[in-house]
């Protein structure tokens, strides 16, 4: 996988949207450890969650897959070799790149890649659907539809995985994590100039909703049970299960 250190903001640059494209794609890695509190280990208790709940032949999907961090830590993890892992992303410059990262990677269970708009993606015979930092960029009015989707793709006993940057309705406590999450992205090496420049450009893009909101969605769409069970600032992580 690419170590490049991320360097997309460090100059002044046009306020142009936040994309997905190849640049971003190079330094996703780095971008992604140093932007997320959390992320190395929400990725790999993602894996382990999987093992727990990973069915004998069935599906496992891991929605917005990037270069496919969540995806090899499932494929890790999964013991069932009739299991598919199916890593779905819309930007071909991600999916290139997840590709070469998955086959050079010699665990058993079969990966397909698909490159695809999630919300256009069959979700069937599944034990496991992770969404990890991605329904965050989904539009708002068509987030129920998408968790609608998931539950029903689940089978019982099936669990979804869903980590996003969340909003706080207390607007103090709104503003301390977000002060929070800008000193840890400074404590990573991070100018001002740079976690300015990256927040306008994600402005109208990444829009984050409050837990409340994600547990009512999810609730709304028919799990049975649905908590968070990591969080760091504003960055959470929700585990929701469909009952046997
Ligand atoms: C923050 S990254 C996800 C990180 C990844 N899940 C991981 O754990 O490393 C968000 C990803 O979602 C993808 N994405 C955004 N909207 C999408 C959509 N509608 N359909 C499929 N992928 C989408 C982006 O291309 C990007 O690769
Ligand atoms: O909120 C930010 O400042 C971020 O950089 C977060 C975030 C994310 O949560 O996906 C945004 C874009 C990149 O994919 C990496 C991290």
């Amino acid at each position: 996988m690419s170590d490049s250190r991320d360097n997309i903001y460090a100059e002044p640059v046009d306020p142009a949207l936040f994309r997905f494209d190849d640049k971003v794609a190079e330094v996703f890695p780095d971008m992604i450890k140093r932007s997320v509190p959390g992320y190395t280990t929400i990725v790999a208790m993602t894996g382990l969650l999987a093992g727990r709940y990973a069915s004998p032949g069935s599906k496992l999907y891991d929605l917005g897959c990037s270069l496919g961090a969540s995806t090899l830590a499932m494929r890790q993890n999964v013991h069932h070799s009739d299991c598919e892992i199916i890593g779905v992303d819309n930007s071909q410059a991600m999916l290139e790149r997840c590709r070469s990262v998955i086959d050079t990677d010699s665990h058993d269970v079969p990966v397909s890649l698909h490159c695809a708009d999630l919300q256009d993606v069959v979700i069937e015979d599944a034990s496991v659907v992770v969404l990890n930092f991605t329904l965050q960029f989904i539009a708002r009015e068509e987030r129920d539809a998408v968790i609608q989707r998931i539950h029903d793709g689940l089978r019982p006993g099936g669990i979804m995985v869903l980590s996003e940057k969340v909003t706080f309705e207390d607007p103090h406590l709104d503003e301390l994590n977000i002060d929070l999450h800008h000193n840890f992205k400074r404590a990573n090496g991070y100018s001002d100039l740079e976690i300015a420049q990256k927040r306008q450009a994600l402005e109208n893009y990444l829009r984050p909703e409050t837990l409340a909101e994600h547990k009512q969605r999810i609730a709304g769409a028919g799990f049975d049970s649905c908590d968070v069970w990591f969080q760091c600032f504003n960055f959470a992580s929700l585990v929701a299960l469909k009952q046997q």
